[in-house]
């Protein structure tokens, strides 16, 4: 409750005086709405039971109404706008806000995260946010107003028989609170449910080659049609409760608070017949008792989407809590790209140390390869560089400013990353390459050839205006790699990190990519982590991790000559499976 009432709030920060000049519209109009009986009851008891038919001031009476009527449905119409607007532009808002927030999350958050749960949160919960107003404040408040005139009203008629009709208050109290233990649970599996069957169709589309290749629809199949069976049973507990406790209960409670009143309508007048003006108030009652009972039956039919929207809230606002990546306030400069890593020791959790004591300087314009066993550290090296977690403070530092006093977008833009798997948008090679950013086309072509990307680009039918498919599906791998390259030396970064960038590439594009980095000697830092080791054999020195610790370092010849050493053995195995795989052909 708390949760959807902050969000409520914050969704209508923006344009509070729409929303109150939604409400007086409402009010008014209800308002308005309320003295529609009373005029039918002076109508009755002043000239049509008597047989007073004082034509002009009856006439007065029917144009009042009329006026009346048409004042209240303007009024309705201005809510309406006023409200659905707001109601929509808060989920556009909320939208917004809850996407930019996860672009913002730190990457300890992705650990965990399940892709099509977000995506659930993002576009589905976020709409709650819409709900939360057409129940509350559209259909809740309305029939709330609506049922407070009526009340009023009636107390002034005859209080007696409107202490009958209130006792439908602790009724409907009673049947919201059973609702609600009823129902809650079955909503907010619901939700998850339904999250859940998201979540594995995003992950069975994302590993679509592994799902046919090892023959796995089936049994993918039978687990999403469990799920699916799963939120059809939680559905039903909901549909069953609705079914059961809103309408139905109601309106046998109305057909008895009816016969109630009628009955003591009957008994006050002792059989005798009824006077002219209570012919008028027994009119005037039943249109106001019509007037109580249909907002309750709304109030109460609304709590089940109430419930949804507030599971809803509750989760789009568990996602907002989450602590973005602080943002360094600082405007520390990198100008050579000088890096000096010291004393460096990192946990993913604490008391499970994955880097111990790293000490390492990177001079300005210099190529470090990172290589060692599986599990040695380099990713997550690699990883506190690029500030996706937090280094402990002072432990790195860039041309003697801490990293994390460096001013977030000057970081970014200062140091680029070649990623493994290079990631590709559904788009043109030259939005591939400029991602966003302001480039013109003869930065985006310098990139390129800086890459080695010019080349089989302008062979593609369009050339850098070529739509690449989703994922870039219309490259190889390594051309892919090498527009990763071209895209991150088009932010003209002065760092350069590779991560396995060449993993997946035949040794024909490697040389490729060697070249790529040959010709960036001098101008940018490149530090390059790599699987293969004949990427970084020309390196300027290669740091070898084994277990988080730098076991060893210098260059390819002065680690070949460390008798019985970790990089020897490495390089000498891989020459092994080298010349296999060339006897294999
Ligand atoms: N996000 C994470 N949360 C917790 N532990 C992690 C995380 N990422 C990596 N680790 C652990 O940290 C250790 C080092 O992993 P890292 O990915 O840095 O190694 P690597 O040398 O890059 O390995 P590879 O060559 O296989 O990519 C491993 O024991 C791994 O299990």
């Amino acid at each position: 409750m708390g949760d959807a009432a902050a969000l409520l709030v914050r969704a209508a920060a923006p344009e509070r005086g729409h929303l109150w000049r939604g409400i007086a519209f409402l009010m008014l109009a209800a308002g308005l709405e309320a003295l529609g009986p009373l005029a039918g009851k002076a109508l009755i008891d002043t000239y049509l039971v008597p047989r007073n038919a004082d034509l002009p001031a009856m006439f007065g009476l029917l144009a009042g109404a009329l006026v009346a009527g048409n004042v209240a449905s303007w009024l309705r119409y201005l809510q309406l706008v006023r409200l659905a607007g707001l109601a929509m532009r808060s989920v556009q808002r909320v939208r917004e806000e809850v996407y930019a927030h996860v672009l913002r999350l730190p990457m300890r958050f992705f650990d965990h995260a399940i892709t099509g749960q977000l995506v659930s949160r993002v576009t589905n919960d976020t709409e709650a946010v819409k709900a939360l107003y057409v129940q509350v404040l559209f259909v809740m408040l309305d029939s709330l107003i609506v049922l407070a005139g009526a009340m009023v009203a009636m107390l002034w008629l005859d209080w007696r028989l409107m202490l009958i009709v209130a006792t439908l208050a602790p009724a409907v109290g009673l049947i919201v609170y059973v609702y609600q233990r009823l129902s809650a649970p079955a909503v907010a599996r619901t939700r998850e449910l339904r999250s859940d069957l998201n979540a594995q169709m995003a992950e069975s589309i994302a590993g679509m080659p592994v799902l046919q290749a090892s023959n796995a629809a089936e049994r993918f199949e039978q687990r999403f049609a469990a799920l699916n069976e799963a939120h059809f049973a939680s559905r039903q507990v909901e549909l069953r409760a609705n079914a059961w406790l809103l309408r139905p209960v109601l309106d046998l409670l109305n057909v008895l608070l009816l016969a109630a009143v009628i009955w003591a309508f009957g008994a006050r007048g002792n059989g005798a017949a009824l006077g002219a003006v209570e012919v008028g108030i027994l009119y005037a009652f039943m249109s106001y008792m019509a007037r109580v009972v249909e907002p309750l039956i709304q109030i109460t039919m609304q709590f089940s989407q109430l419930q949804q929207a507030m599971v809803g809230a509750a989760r789009v606002h568990a996602l907002l809590k989450e602590t973005e990546t602080p943002v360094a306030g600082e405007t520390g400069r990198v100008r050579q790209g000088e890096i000096e890593i010291e004393d460096l020791t990192f946990a993913y959790q604490p008391g499970h140390d994955v880097l111990h004591g790293l000490a390492l300087r990177i001079p300005a314009g210099s190529f470090h390869g990172i290589v060692g066993h599986t599990g040695s550290g380099k990713t997550t090296l690699l990883s506190l560089l690029l500030r996706f977690y937090p280094a402990p403070p002072g432990s790195i530092c860039i041309d003697n400013v801490p990293l994390e006093a460096i001013g977030e977008d000057h970081f970014r833009a200062s140091v680029g990353l070649v990623p493994q798997d290079p990631f590709l948008l559904a788009a043109s090679a030259r939005e591939n390459i400029a991602m966003g950013r302001p480039l013109t086309d003869a930065q985006v072509e310098a990139a390129a050839r800086a890459a080695q990307a010019h080349d089989f680009i302008v062979r593609l039918e369009r050339g850098y205006g070529t739509p690449l498919g989703e994922g870039g599906a219309r490259l190889s791998v390594g051309q892919k790699q090498l527009l990763a390259i071209a895209r991150a030396l088009a932010g003209e970064p002065r760092i350069l990190l590779l991560d396995e960038a060449t993993a997946h590439i035949d040794s024909e594009t490697e040389q490729v990519v060697q070249r790529a980095l040959a010709d960036l000697r001098g101008k940018v830092t490149i530090v390059a982590i790599a699987h293969r080791l004949s990427t970084v054999r020309d390196a300027d020195r290669i740091v070898v991790l084994n277990h988080g610790r730098i076991a060893e370092l210098g260059t390819h010849s002065e680690l070949m000559a460390i008798e019985a050493g970790l990089y020897q053995r490495l390089y000498l195995l891989q020459q092994l499976e080298g010349e296999d795989a060339a006897d294999a052909v």
